[in-house]
């Protein structure tokens, strides 16, 4: 793509090539390049070897506009990178006096913290040797000095560059911070190119689209518009991802149009992070249902928004609870409450929540109200079962609390004695009022909901499972038992399952 420049890094080490240590320089600066419009090329690793280093800089320098190199710049004998680097450019080495000023700016906080440590002796001729191999660099090269995130200051290290190679430090805190104030320098913000991005998460695996998509990127010039393909193994949502980049937005427009033309009613909705911007959000997946004409799902997703939103205004937060125990109808509340907390106290105030403990509990269930309440910022209290007891137990932690909300639905065996979906527990319960908002909604409507927006669950629904009690009577769900070809049983995804009234004909009646 014309006035992109093009980039290849030489990662150095000879632990890398013995997998000592994995190599996280070259992902962090490839992230980094690819935001400001570097074209990076290649990534090649190569040990501390002074011919080695040198073959790879030549070849590099000379194919591309830049060369970063981490590793090798150290006091010990095995950074040989400025060795290779003299090599490259048939260079000498000298000693230089402004890496020595740097040094001896930062020698006395050095000794200082060595003297602390109680190294004393000999410490002198120790840094005098050091100190002479790190300001030992090519004698044409460059001092890169760049500028500290904080404050402004010049950076405390200089970066050796000579010709289009700069030389990064080995160790990932120094090489990203070394990186991080040179940026600018090194890529002026006018002479970025501005990328254009776009993504687009189909349902289809590759092998599905695969022909399609090569007649489709044939149609466009590679220099100008890049498609991409990338298959997901684990994601519950979308199996492959395409993203598309482009110089110019029009031919970005023009390709993502193509290509959701090609994946007609494949195209799915993905968000990996939907506990944020949950404001915006549900109004665009509010808007996407009426489009394809769910009035009837959005009036029950509007009808339950209703219920939390005058909650939410008559209770403070303090007298809000949500009652979670991991299962999908309550990881529906957890997303409504969220999004009414978010819109009323802006985002990431902090959500009540309980669970009662039930004995044997599945361990996937406890996990993912772990991972839940993180993302979504809730504080949920434990308390041991039966739920009587355990909600005597909550009012006494917590006496303020009033309103709790629940996941129950009509169609679950004891949702039924729920009149109307707001109402103060039985005179023989501890007194909370139990707001229920999808009393109504049937099992399909949670799911249009849950993979509607992206909303994590729990992985139990993903391996068979249709609703969750105790690990003694839910079992995977028959309806959902397939046999595969070669003889081996799978259990598809409880969002497959379609006719709501066996729902729970996983569970045994006790
Ligand atoms: C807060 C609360 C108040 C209740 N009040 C009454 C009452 O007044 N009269 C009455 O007869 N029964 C009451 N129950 C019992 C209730 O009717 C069900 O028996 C219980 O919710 C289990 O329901 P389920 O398994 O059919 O449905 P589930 O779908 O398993 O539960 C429905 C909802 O209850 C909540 N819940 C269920 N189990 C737990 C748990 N272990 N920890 C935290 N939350 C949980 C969740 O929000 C869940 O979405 C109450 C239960 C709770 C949690
Ligand atoms: N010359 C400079 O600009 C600076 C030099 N230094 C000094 O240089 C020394 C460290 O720098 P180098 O010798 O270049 O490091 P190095 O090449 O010796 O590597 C040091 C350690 O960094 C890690 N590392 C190296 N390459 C990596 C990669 N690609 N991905 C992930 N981890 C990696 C490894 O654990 C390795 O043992 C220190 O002694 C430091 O004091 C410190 C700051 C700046
Ligand atoms: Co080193
Ligand atoms: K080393
Ligand atoms: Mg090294």
């Amino acid at each position: 793509m014309p006035g992109r420049k093009t980039a290849a890094i030489v990662v150095i080490g000879d632990e890398i090539l013995k997998g000592t240590t994995r190599d996280t320089n070259s992902y962090f600066l490839c992230q980094r390049l690819h935001q400001l419009g570097v074209n990076i090329k290649k990534i090649c690793v190569v040990g501390d070897d002074i011919s080695e280093i040198s073959r790879e800089i030549r070849s590099a320098s000379g194919a591309y506009d830049l060369v970063i190199t981490s590793g090798g710049v150290g006091p010990t004998h095995d950074d040989k990178t400025y060795l290779g680097l003299a090599h490259a450019f048939t260079d000498q080495l000298h000693f230089s006096e402004d890496i020595r000023a740097a040094v001896n700016r930062f020698l006395p906080i050095y000794k200082a913290q060595k003297r602390s440590e109680g190294v004393g002796e000999g410490l002198e001729e120790v840094l005098r040797t050091a100190t002479e191999k790190l300001c030992t660099i090519p004698k044409m090269s460059q001092l890169l000095w760049g500028t500290q995130k904080k404050g402004g200051a010049i950076s405390t290290f200089p970066v050796v560059r000579l010709n289009n190679v700069v030389a990064l430090p080995g160790i990932p805190k120094f090489c990203e911070k070394a990186f991080d104030e040179l940026q600018d320098q090194l890529f002026p913000l006018e002479e970025r190119p501005t990328m254009w991005q776009g993504t687009v998460y189909t349902d289809l695996d590759e092998f599905e689209f695969s022909k399609k998509l090569t007649e489709l990127a044939a149609k466009f010039d590679d220099r100008t518009v890049q498609i991409g393909s990338y298959p997901e193994m684990h994601n519950k949502f979308f199996k492959t991802k395409l993203t598309v980049e482009s110089e110019s937005p029009d031919a970005l427009k023009t390709a993502l149009s193509a290509l959701r033309e090609m994946l007609v009613g494949h195209v799915v909705y993905y968000d990996s992070k939907a506990w944020q911007d949950t404001v915006p959000k549900w109004a665009e997946f509010k808007n996407r249902e009426s489009q394809i004409g769910n009035q009837d799902f959005v009036s029950k997703l509007l009808e339950a928004e209703r219920i939390v939103s005058e909650i939410v205004e008559k209770y403070p937060l303090d007298q809000i609870a949500l009652s979670f125990n991991g299962g999908k109808d309550c990881t529906i509340l957890l997303h409504l409450l969220r999004l009414k907390v978010d819109e009323k106290y802006g985002p990431g105030a902090s959500i009540q929540g309980f669970h009662i403990m039930v004995e044997d509990q599945f361990p996937e269930a406890t996990q993912f109200i772990i991972d839940a309440a993180k993302f979504y910022n809730i504080q949920v209290l434990e308390f041991p079962g039966p739920l009587k007891t355990g909600l005597a137990a909550l009012k006494k932690q917590r006496p303020s609390i009033i309103a709790v909300l629940m996941g129950s639905r009509a169609t679950d065996p004891n949702g039924k004695y729920m009149k109307t979906a707001v109402e103060w527990t039985d005179s023989d319960w501890p007194r909370v009022l139990r707001v229920c908002p999808i009393l109504n909604w049937t099992y399909t409507d949670v799911w249009h909901m849950l993979r509607g927006l992206c909303v994590p669950y729990c992985k139990l629904y993903d391996q068979g499972y249709t609703s969750l009690g105790g690990r003694d009577n839910t079992v995977k769900h028959p309806a959902l038992r397939v046999v595969s070809s070669d003889g081996k049983e799978i259990y598809l995804p409880a969002y497959k399952l379609h006719n709501d009234a066996d729902e729970r004909s996983n569970r045994s009646n006790l």
